[in-house]
């Protein structure tokens, strides 16, 4: 007689499975929007393909029959160490968008992060939390008001902290989506900066097309740049007009002395202040230094600097650096349970996953981005188990080991 698994989507039983069924569910412009990285994608493969270099050394005979997953972050109990990265657009996958995705992020009591290019607002999506600790992501503008806005706002709504990313002074090229000449649909809308604020000019910068500061523009796409105010001649003035991705996201003046000072002041004691998009030990050392309450160890999904290192590559020498004195979380190429427990080996505190919740709202809605936290929560309490440690503090690397290129293993 079959058993039966009522608890299964029969037809999803893991994120790659999810991966494909989104595939065929989202139109081209999306799909790539969403799965490509920069240039020829060689650091978006290797976010995942590194993982497999390490290997899980399990111990057995210990009591596994009660694993406790949880891990404390902003004061809140999470069910198991992983959170949800933000994305922006999220109402491309499925019209329940972001809301879906706190929702689903509620229900799994896992931390979502809100994208400051959402297509609902923070206001719908702190309501929609109930309560669940949510993280804006911050892209701090050249024209400093509309960032002050945007952080009161999320102060009042009850975010727990700023993720500042600050791995895009330029927006790195992706190909597929110049090609396809990616534009938010009239329908959508970034909902987190006001009409009055987005104003469309007659010349209306084909809504979220060419206009911006993306290294190796065409030179249409220069002409654009320039009529939205960003070059004039060699004199840099800031982007004006309407409030789109590719003309506000990208800061290049961004600097360690003026800005971080400035957005700790502007979070006050309400919101905590990370880091997003940190590579090397020596940048999380000046982030120490300058008072940060943590980091993630991120390349953007492999979307800014191709040729950059994997994530879980980067992260050993950051953990080095930090030695304790903030947490340290990473992102990129996250598909298993078994990342994620390999990245707490190396010394992560936790992690966040991007494009799995995306294919979740691709294939079901909220219902998908759920499907996809119980199938990652499922496999990391199973790894936890059969590796032999009951709560997330265990895991630590006398778990891990590395193999070389030649298959040699070595401890670390
Ligand atoms: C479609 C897409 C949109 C993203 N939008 C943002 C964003 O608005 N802000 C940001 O800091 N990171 C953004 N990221 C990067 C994610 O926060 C995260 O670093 C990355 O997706 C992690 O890699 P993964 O997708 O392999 O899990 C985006 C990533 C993708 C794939
Ligand atoms: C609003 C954006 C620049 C979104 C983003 O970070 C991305 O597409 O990688």
């Amino acid at each position: 007689m079959a058993t039966v698994h009522p608890e299964h989507d029969l037809n999803c039983l893991t994120l790659e499975e999810l991966e494909a069924h989104a595939r065929t569910m989202m139109d081209k412009q999306t799909r790539d929007y969403y799965n490509e990285g920069s240039d020829s994608n060689t650091t978006l493969r290797e976010n995942t393909t590194a993982y497999s270099k390490y290997r899980i050394r399990p111990r057995v005979l210990r009591d596994v029959s009660r694993i406790d997953s949880s891990v404390p972050l902003f004061g809140h109990i999470n069910s198991v160490p992983l959170g949800v990265a933000p994305t922006a657009m999220q109402r491309l996958a499925h019209s329940d968008g972001e809301l879906g995705t706190a929702r689903a992020c509620k229900k799994a009591k896992v931390a979502m992060g809100l994208s400051s290019f959402a297509t609902q607002s923070l206001e719908e999506v702190a309501e929609a939390s109930e309560g669940n600790p949510n993280v804006l992501q911050l892209y701090l503008f050249e024209e400093r008001e509309h960032s002050r806005k945007l952080i009161q706002r999320a102060k009042k709504a009850g975010f727990k902290a700023v993720f500042l990313t600050v791995d895009t002074p330029f927006l790195g090229r992706r190909n597929m989506e110049i090609r396809n000449q990616f534009k938010l649909p009239s329908h959508l809308k970034v909902k987190n900066f006001a009409e009055e604020e987005s104003p469309v000019p007659p010349e209306a910068v084909d809504g979220e097309g060419d206009s911006g500061k993306r290294e190796g523009m065409r030179p249409k796409m220069q002409r654009k740049a320039s009529r939205a105010g960003y070059t004039e001649g060699n004199r840099r003035v800031p982007p004006s007009g309407p409030i789109t991705f590719h003309s506000h996201a990208p800061n290049p003046t961004l600097c360690w002395e003026r800005d971080i000072g400035w957005l700790k002041q502007e979070c006050g004691p309400e919101m905590e202040v990370w880091l997003k998009g940190i590579a090397t030990g020596e940048d999380a050392l000046l982030a120490v230094h300058h008072g940060v309450d943590g980091i993630v160890v991120s390349n953007h999904g492999g979307r800014q600097l191709n040729g950059a290192m994997a994530t879980i590559d980067a992260l050993p020498e950051v953990v080095e650096a930090v030695q304790g004195k903030i947490p340290v979380h990473v992102d990129g190429g996250i598909r298993h349970g078994t990342d994620v427990f390999k990245a707490l080996a190396l010394g992560a505190d936790f992690v966040w996953v991007g494009r799995p919740a995306l294919w979740g709202l691709a294939y079901k809605g909220q219902a998908g981005v759920e499907l996809m936290l119980k199938l990652l929560t499922d496999e990391i309490r199973l790894c936890m188990s059969l590796a032999g440690t009951t709560s997330v503090k265990e895991i630590s690397k006398e778990y891990l080991v590395k193999m070389d290129n030649s298959g040699f293993v070595s401890k670390l």
